[in-house]
């Protein structure tokens, strides 16, 4: 069963009521990073390649088509017995941008990252919402201990 938003907002704590929404809470903008350097991924481990920081004028990006690293500003905290998948907020789709995201595990905590698709040139605000997370019961064997537990906290 899917958990309500307010149960998300008290679980991640310290958001704005505007981002509590009836099924789950909406991350914000936290900084943008163009990637420079390859990355790699092996049978054992896995390496994250360079980036960029990319500033705001005035607080606002003006980002061309291309990919993009998103960081959110709001610390996710997925707690015991649930399983957190993040969504784009439709209006991202509805101007030809999508944002990847991947399963977000019990235990895990930290400031997380996503794959900001731009098909079509786009103007976002630093804190703007980008995104809905919500939470699902779920079973599970131990809880998240990989190298992006505790993130840009
Ligand atoms: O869109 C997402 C999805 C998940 N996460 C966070 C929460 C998740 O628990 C953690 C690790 O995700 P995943 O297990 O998919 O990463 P991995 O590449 O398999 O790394 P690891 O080997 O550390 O598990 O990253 C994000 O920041 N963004």
């Amino acid at each position: 069963m899917f958990k309500s938003g307010r149960f998300v907002a008290d679980a991640l704590g310290d958001l704005r009521e505007s981002q509590v929404q009836p099924n789950g809470v909406d991350l914000t903008l936290g900084a943008i990073y163009e990637q420079v350097k390859p990355g790699r991924i092996e049978r054992g481990g896995k390496t994250v390649g360079d980036r960029q920081e990319i500033e705001p004028s005035d607080g606002m990006y003006h980002l061309d088509r291309g990919g993009y690293i998103v960081e959110y500003a709001d610390r996710v905290v997925i707690p015991d017995g649930h399983i957190g998948f993040l969504l784009p907020r439709s209006s991202l789709l509805r101007n030809s941008c999508m944002l990847d995201t991947a399963v977000w595990d019990a235990g895990y905590e930290g400031r997380g990252e996503g794959l900001l698709e731009v098909h079509h040139p786009i103007e976002l605000e630093a804190g703007a919402r980008v995104a809905q997370l919500v939470l699902a019961d779920a079973a599970h064997e131990g809880t998240y201990e990989g190298s992006y537990q505790g993130e840009n906290l």
